[in-house]
């Protein structure tokens, strides 16, 4: 367990008096600057030996004092959006002895997690959620449930996603109160685009300020009394000129901004007025600065988003010691030269042009790359729309955000079997983010799409293959997905060569039982081989490489020459085992006395830990393949291998 010693924590007098939130209700709003700072410090010390995400955090450490110093939490919810900032919310809300297992096995989790404790009203992970829930606890207090405020905090790139809007349309219409905080650091993961964000770059760059806003809308009586003086004047001052509204005014929010987000005095003393006197949905805007107070984190490109562990002193992150290219690069590099021989080929990112490596590919195709911002939905329909119009758009998306695309996918590419080209990032369980971010059903939720081929890459040369078969394959939609990580330091191929459809590739030939990998467990079956062999089983390998279609005459003949098959993939139940239970269930193999075994992530959602520990939860490293096969046969023991 990671741990700062005591010499190198920062002092924390004012702090250290805090148990639980309603401890800060006997501070004096200057012992409360002073906590600010103090959870600053703090955080910064315990993001440096946890590693995980700085930036947000330490963007909204004023926000967090002054919620929780004037709002009266649990009772009222504070909903953060994503969940990536509330590590000062942790600390206020009685974690803070154990902030330094933060995203660590059986410790604290990453993300605002319902279990975790009774200040985090409402689990995240993905985006753009907040609202919606927000706007449901407020309607459930109206309806005799839950009493308290609902308060939504949201940044800037999670509001451009169409979720928010559709909460904002609902929130207006049903008028009652609750209250919006959008924090606006001009920053997403990497620097937000799209109109909206101009939108808000305008809001607060034109020159009104607060008390122009609020006067031109008539929402001065929100506004503590020394602005709602400054709002009289410019009232007067707008008589006879037209002042459009806000966007969110004309949704029905009373708008109130922007505000400095780090100027605590103005923000208790707003969030005290809206306290006592809104009555209907208030979106508070807040300007604030992404990785605010830590030199080294407002330096950096993203802001601090997200750190491996760090010298506090200098900001120097400890680097992980790397044998092979990450699968995300070459991905990239691959998706690079195919788009250098072919220029219809076009790529998508929602957000993440750094984590899925298309940054590589938008700085040589500038004009044939798209950041759509966090908006996965329409990056697929977008997507299949450049498909229809004679593009070959690559969509890459990690596999837990695709999940949020799924009626895209189904609708807007499958049935109109449009050549959309999924290249699915972090498949399979991914460690720290834990559950939130697991890729563990596109699998499933693709492969039992009529038309759609799925493939997966067994191991960094085969990727390369993959996206060359993308490429060539102009018939439908075609996905093929790969880990978080690096590869296995496999040779590379100078340049991809198109795989046959539906063709399974034989790794080793052996006897009595076959598995059928799909994907890179395929490294952890090779182990798992190398121990049988010392008991004298061989078991015979096979990379599936699709899971759909399948190969049907290699698993058929497998089948007929073997006493069992074993398929193991990194996917939930539903995805290539079932396609292959399927398969041999309807040719009456088991008629004949198959032995079948599946392996698969279990029927559970694992938390956090590193995605080794992760995998060993969920049985499926090279012993428990070992034991599987061993069980299967009738060989030995039953029970665990591992001892
Ligand atoms: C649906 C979804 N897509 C993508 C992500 C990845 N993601 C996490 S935080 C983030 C940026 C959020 O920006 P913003 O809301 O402005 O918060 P900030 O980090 O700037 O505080 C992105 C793209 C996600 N968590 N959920
Ligand atoms: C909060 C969030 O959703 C992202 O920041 C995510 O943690 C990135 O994951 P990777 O580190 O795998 O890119
Ligand atoms: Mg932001």
């Amino acid at each position: 367990m990671s741990d700062t010693p005591a010499a190198d924590r920062p002092l924390t007098p004012i702090l250290d008096r805090v148990q639980l939130p309603s401890d800060l209700k006997s501070l004096s709003d200057r012992e409360l600057r002073q906590l600010a700072d103090e959870l600053r410090a703090e955080t910064i010390s315990a993001v440096s030996v946890t590693g995980g995400h700085l930036g947000a955090g330490l963007g909204v450490v004023e926000l967090t004092v002054a919620l929780h110093a004037v709002f009266d939490t649990p009772r009222d919810k504070i909903i953060w959006d994503v969940g990536h900032q509330c590590y000062p919310h942790k600390i206020l809300t009685g974690r803070r002895d154990r902030i330094r297992t933060l995203r660590m096995e059986n410790g604290l989790s990453g993300f605002t997690k319902r279990s975790e404790s009774p200040f985090d009203p409402f689990g995240a992970g993905h985006s753009s959620t907040s609202i919606s829930a927000a706007l449901g606890f407020a309607m459930a207090r109206e309806l005799g449930g839950d009493p308290g405020d609902a308060i939504a905090v949201i940044g800037d790139g999670a509001m451009s996603a169409g979720m928010a809007f559709e909460a904002m349309n609902n929130a207006g219409h049903l008028g009652k109160r609750m209250i919006v905080v959008l924090n606006d650091n001009e920053m997403s993961i990497a620097p937000p685009t799209g109109a909206f964000s101009s939108y808000l770059t305008r809001l607060y760059t034109r020159g009104p300020f607060q008390e122009l806003k609020a006067a031109a809308k008539g929402a001065v009586s929100l506004l503590p009394s020394p602005m709602q003086e400054g709002a009289k004047r410019a009232r007067d001052m707008l008589k006879g000129m037209a002042v459009g509204g806000t966007l969110f005014e004309e949704l029905g929010f009373s708008y109130i901004g922007p505000v400095d987000g780090h100027d605590l005095d103005q923000l208790l003393s707003l969030l005290r007025t809206v306290k006592t006197r809104a009555t209907g949905p208030v979106l508070i805007h807040a300007v604030t600065k992404k990785g605010k107070g830590y030199a080294p984190a407002e330096r950096a490109l993203d802001k601090g988003h997200a750190t491996a562990k760090f010298d506090v002193a200098t900001g120097t992150q400890a680097k992980a010691k790397s044998n092979a290219p990450s699968y995300t690069s070459v991905f990239a590099r691959a998706l690079v030269d195919e788009a250098g021989r072919d220029d219809k080929i076009v790529a998508v990112t929602a957000a993440m042009p750094d984590g899925t490596g298309l940054n590589l590919f938008a700085e040589r195709f500038p004009r044939r790359c798209f950041d759509v911002g966090i908006a996965e939905q329409h990056a697929v329909t977008f997507a299949a729309g450049l498909a229809a119009g004679g593009m070959k758009p690559f969509c890459a998306l990690y596999s837990t955000f695709l999940q949020r695309g799924y009626d895209q996918v189904v609708h807007d590419v499958a049935i109109q079997r449009l050549p959309v080209r999924f290249a699915i990032d972090r498949a399979g369980l991914v460690g720290a983010d834990g559950a939130t971010h697991a890729g563990a059903y596109d699998i499933a939720f693709l492969a039992n799409l009529p038309g759609m081929v799925v493939m997966a890459a067994a191991d960094e040369a085969e990727l390369v293959h993959m996206v060359a078969t993308a490429a060539a394959h102009d018939e439908g939609p075609i996905a093929f997905r790969y880990p978080r990580g690096e590869g296995t330091g496999v040779d590379m191929p100078e340049r991809g060569e198109p795989l046959e459809i539906g063709k399974a590739r034989m790794i080793a030939e052996g006897k009595r039982v076959a598995i059928l990998s799909f994907g890179t467990r395929l490294l952890e079956v090779m182990r798992a081989r190398e121990a049988l062999a010392a008991r004298g089983v061989t078991p015979t390998v096979v990379d599936a490489r699709f899971a759909k279609p399948l190969d049907r005459q290699m698993i058929l003949q497998l089948a007929a020459t073997h006493e069992a098959l074993i398929t193991i993939e990194e996917g939930s139940v539903g995805g290539f085992g079932s396609l292959v239970a399927q398969l041999l269930s309807d040719e009456g193999v088991f008629d004949h006395g198959l032995r079948f075994r599946q392996m698969v992530l279990p029927d559970t959602f694992i938390d956090h830990a590193s995605a080794e520990a992760m995998y060993r939860d969920a049985r499926m490293n090279a012993p428990d393949i070992e034991a599987k096969v061993l069980e299967v046969l009738g060989v030995a023991q039953i029970g665990d291998m591992r001892a």
